[in-house]
């Protein structure tokens, strides 16, 4: 590091002091805490950023949200050049940094690791990172702390996006890289235009003029609702309402959105009885998971979910039509077009969704929470599906599966043109153009739920009636440190502290149909309990007799 980089980076990080007594943690979705003691922690990500497109010599994305956590919460993740999460193998330097104590230790920490990895700190090359925030208020001034860690690595340079839905960030750094347009305005005639594609590749488009074209939707108060009032514009074929769209009274994520409807499976704020029977969808709070519900008739105020792993099952069904329809006529052609389709889950995904994709004949994987896992195995397939039960998940293309069905689509132009065997490669070609190649994104999630529904004449009880979720129940138990917990087999399994998986174990062979296990959450300061039985009040029961195992092991007697 040459004297100018020095004394910038002391005389810059001294003016973002690290709060006291804190230890912060880069975990299943960047760093998340309260947002007034995360100054400092933006400034390093900033300088974090800086470092990794050095490194990378590509542009990289720094995202401010803290998705569907409270208001007052927010927090930072990194888009590789991939426009994937951060490589985990930055991981423990991000953690040092956030966590070194004082300036000193930040720039030995710096010098020390761009030593390592031969990032040359003497100005000679230039970086550029893109910098998006959501709708929080203390998002603004967090931001101008992560452009100050940028601007104090000589030669990166911030471009700053705006207020922007975590996907779009996302979306944006893929493209960028691929040296394709990538403004939001290239975003939204992206999947417009392949939504509209879909939609004329409709072998019953005449027939369907009874397809119920409503949709209501919860924006979580936050900037999903506001995109797709943007985006609304260019669309046609749906009768969208966007409620909780942030402009009124209503506050972000507050007993609305994606992740409370899930969870709780309870009507959001401004929906009610004259919603019965109307498709509904929630987005979280930065647009990246959505998930489906309707209002039933009567007076409670429960919903019925629709959700990730129903979404992931549509999609696997289209998609494996599709390639159906294309093998059958392979023999007709000379491409030999058999693409690797597989699904990943995690051990969230309700027990009923799994055997239903398996009983497809598909197959289906599990991994660790967090959507770094989830998506590192979709990418192994040609094409991989993956979600998560709240609504995170996209359908991933590889290069080589694009390269294939390029030319397929060409040759079949030539023989079968205007055939369903020339349709469904062209419609595999739309659905890897709509849907976001990078991470899950709830506007191009939404856009194919859409298309595929009209396309099977399909509603949302049709849809929901897939198969019947096993009743589940989700509770979080606060422990004094839930490091303390270790699990194993994607999650499913208590390895430390010893003794306490044979517990779960003997109150689960209490249960018909029963299945539980418990893992430290990513996000929150919690443990989280997850139970599956053949009853809801058996689910309820198995979830919270583990619950009170978790604080005989571990806790402080305040669970949740
Ligand atoms: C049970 C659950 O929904 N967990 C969520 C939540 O992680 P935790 O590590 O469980 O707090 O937030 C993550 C980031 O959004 C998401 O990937 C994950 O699925
Ligand atoms: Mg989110």
């Amino acid at each position: 590091m040459n004297k100018e980089q020095l004394d910038l980076l002391l005389r810059e990080s001294d003016r973002f002091p690290p709060p006291h007594g804190m230890r912060l943690s880069y975990g299943t979705a960047g760093f998340r805490e309260d947002a007034s003691v995360l100054l400092s922690t933006m400034y390093r990500v900033g300088i974090l950023a800086a470092l990794r497109a050095l490194k990378t010599e590509a542009v990289i994305g720094l995202m401010i949200t803290a998705s569907h956590n409270k208001v007052s919460d927010n927090g930072v993740k990194i888009a590789d050049p991939s426009g994937g999460m951060l490589t985990q193998e930055w991981e423990p330097f991000a953690n040092a940094l956030a966590n070194a104590p004082s300036s000193r230790d930040l720039v030995r920490l710096i010098n020390e690791f761009a030593e390592k990895e031969n990032i040359l700190l003497d100005g000679s090359k230039s970086a550029q990172i893109l910098v998006a925030r959501d709708t929080r208020p203390s998002g603004e001034v967090l931001l101008d702390a992560a452009k100050n860690g940028i601007g104090s690595i000589i030669g990166a340079v911030a471009q700053d996006m705006g207020t922007l839905t975590t996907p779009q960030l996302h979306w944006m750094v893929h493209v960028r890289n691929k040296g394709l347009e990538s403004s939001e305005l290239d975003y939204f005639n992206g999947l417009s235009n392949s939504f509209k594609w879909l939609l004329d590749s409709n072998p019953n488009n005449s027939e369907l003029n009874d397809w119920d074209n409503r949709l209501v939707v919860d924006g979580a108060n936050g900037v999903g609702g506001q995109k797709l009032e943007l985006l609304k514009e260019k669309l046609n074929g749906l009768a969208i309402e966007i409620r909780n769209s942030g402009k009124g009274e209503g506050v972000l994520n507050e007993r609305v959105g994606a992740d409370f409807v899930q969870k709780e499976k309870t009507v959001p704020c401004s929906f009610g009885s004259q919603d019965v029977g109307i498709r509904c969808v929630s987005f979280d709070g930065d647009a990246d998971r959505l998930v489906y519900f309707t209002v039933p008739s009567g007076s409670s105020n429960k919903i019925n979910l629709v959700d990730g792993d129903k979404i992931l099952s549509l999609f696997a069904i289209f998609i494996k039509e599709q390639l159906t329809i294309l093998a059958a006529r392979s023999k007709d052609t000379k491409i030999a077009f058999e693409p690797r389709l597989g699904v990943v889950q995690t051990a969230y995904a309700n027990g009923a969704s799994t055997r239903y994709l398996k009983d497809l004949g598909l197959e289906v994987v599990l991994t660790p929470t967090g959507v770094k896992y989830l998506h590192e195995k979709a990418a192994e397939y040609d094409i991989g599906i993956y979600f998560e039960a709240n609504g995170h998940g996209t359908v991933l293309f590889s290069d080589y599966c694009i390269s294939l069905l390029q030319p397929v689509s060409w040759e079949l132009s030539n023989v079968f043109a205007g055939s369903e065997t020339h349709k469904a490669a062209l419609r595999l070609l739309a659905i890897s153009k709509l849907i976001n190649q990078a991470v899950g994104d709830a506007l191009s999630g939404l856009l194919l739920v859409e298309a595929i529904l009209r396309h099977k004449n399909w509603s949302i009880h049709k849809w929901s009636e897939l198969y019947q979720d096993l009743p589940s129940r989700q509770l979080k138990v606060k422990v004094v440190d839930r490091t303390a917990v270790e699990t194993s087999n994607a999650e499913t399994k208590v390895v430390k502290p010893p003794g306490l998986q044979e517990a779960i174990d003997l109150e689960i062979a209490k249960y018909p149909q029963g299945r539980c296990f418990i893992r430290p959450s990513g996000t929150e300061d919690v443990i989280r309990v997850y139970a599956e039985a053949s009853t809801q009040e058996a689910a309820d029961d198995l979830a919270t007799s583990v619950a009170k195992l978790v604080d005989q092991f571990l806790g402080d007697g305040s669970s949740k």
